[in-house]
């Protein structure tokens, strides 16, 4: 299964959400996105951003997309692209809190195991 996620940077911070307890991973920290449907992965990004937080998104560029195996039937390929805002007024829609962390903030999260590999590549490459 193909994810795509958004990694959105904003006056030198990044946003990151909070799964709700109704959403599968409950409670991990995430970066917002979803499955590809039929379609192409940033009109994927741009639907599923503005389904969950009710903004626009610029995708600036994609970075190395990390395959994780949650169990047999749910494996998924975690595709992260660095984004900033066009429109500001974010609401949140599915997830149950955001934050705005600088990057060296960002390993104090619980994350959701696939993320941690996007994590990483993002902090060795931006800091
Ligand atoms: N959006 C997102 N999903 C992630 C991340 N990391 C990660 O393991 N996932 C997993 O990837 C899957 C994405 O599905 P989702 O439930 O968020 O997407 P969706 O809105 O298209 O699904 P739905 O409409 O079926 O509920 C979930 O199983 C989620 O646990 C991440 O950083 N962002």
């Amino acid at each position: 299964m193909k994810v795509t996620c958004a990694i959105i940077e904003n006056n030198g911070k990044i946003l990151c959400a909070q799964r709700s307890d109704k959403m599968d991973l409950p409670k991990k920290w995430e970066f917002p996105g979803g499955k590809v449907k039929n379609e192409t992965l940033e009109e994927c990004l741009r639907r599923e951003i503005k389904e969950e937080l009710g903004v626009e998104i610029q995708v600036l560029e994609q970075l190395p997309s990390n395959q994780h195996n949650y169990s047999k039937s749910k494996i998924i390929e975690l595709i992260p692209f660095r984004c900033t805002l066009q429109t500001f007024e974010i609401v949140l829609l599915e997830h149950s809190k955001l934050e705005w962390l600088p990057i060296e903030k960002l390993k104090t999260l619980d994350w959701a195991k696939a993320d941690i590999p996007v994590v990483n590549y993002y902090i060795k490459t931006y800091k």
